[in-house]
């Protein structure tokens, strides 16, 4: 008879977690939460930051919280795994400028950091981003627009977090299953989609929510304390 011995089916354990920066780790007017800063400094595995901003923002951000140094950023497209290690970039620029100089002839565009930002195009949220989109269909280029709330990213369709985390998870030697997933919203999907669990914090926008496997009551960094509380009540990190 074929059975599974019982501790295969309640043992959970996830080795490492992975978090969205704004709106996941922050208050609600984008500052550090502090409360959340201090319950991810009680942990004992590797938590990992992944965000849609530039690369030096997540190693700053990981530095002054007092982690490694492993961070995903421009929504995937950079990934350093130490602090003394180069961060890799994917070569997914070029089809980015050609929709932004394309979408320039109708909106009047801002770029968010566009001399540190290597993979991808981050545009201030002040045009209609629909409108945007149905005007980029008319190209076959291979890229598409995600609004994170606080940006909106032209990235190529290749790149995205869920792709930095199992080139971040590998290079950890792990695997992307083995991580909890924490974030707020679009541009968190694919990364709850390779982790091994996904959460989204109280505030998050309808798309994360219906990606996540929990949806915690506390919004912000509330949020991602009682996340990580519920994983350490179930004994699962
Ligand atoms: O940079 C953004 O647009 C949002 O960043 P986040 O992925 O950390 O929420
Ligand atoms: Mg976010």
């Amino acid at each position: 008879m074929f059975y599974l011995p019982i501790s295969n089916l309640f043992l959970m354990k996830f080795k490492a977690i992975v978090a969205d920066i704004d709106g996941t780790i922050t208050c609600e007017k984008r500052e550090l939460h502090l409360e959340a800063v201090k319950k991810i400094r009680t942990l004992k595995l590797p938590f990992v930051l992944a965000t849609g901003n530039i690369l030096c923002y997540a190693r700053t951000a990981s530095r002054l919280i007092g982690l490694e140094g492993a961070v995903i950023a421009e929504n995937g497209g950079a990934v350093a795994v130490r602090f003394d290690l180069q961060g890799t970039y994917e070569e997914s620029m070029e089809e980015c400028e050609k929709a932004y100089s394309f979408l320039s002839q109708y909106f009047n565009l801002t770029k968010l950091d566009p001399h540190y930002r290597k993979t991808e195009i981050a545009l201030r949220r002040d045009f209609d981003l629909e409108k945007a989109r149905s005007l980029l269909k008319t190209l076959n280029l291979d890229v598409e627009m995600v609004d994170t709330k606080y940006a909106i990213h032209i990235k190529s369709k290749k790149v995205n977090k869920g792709v930095g985390l199992k080139k971040l998870a590998n290079m950890m030697g792990l695997k992307a299953r083995d991580f909890v997933a924490i974030g707020d919203s679009a541009n968190d999907v694919e990364m709850f989609e390779v982790s091994g669990f996904g959460i989204a914090v109280g505030n998050g926008d309808e798309i994360i929510k219906e990606a996540a496997d929990y949806v915690t009551e506390a919004t912000y960094g509330d949020g991602a304390i009682e996340a990580i509380e519920f994983l350490e009540e179930k004994g699962w990190i």
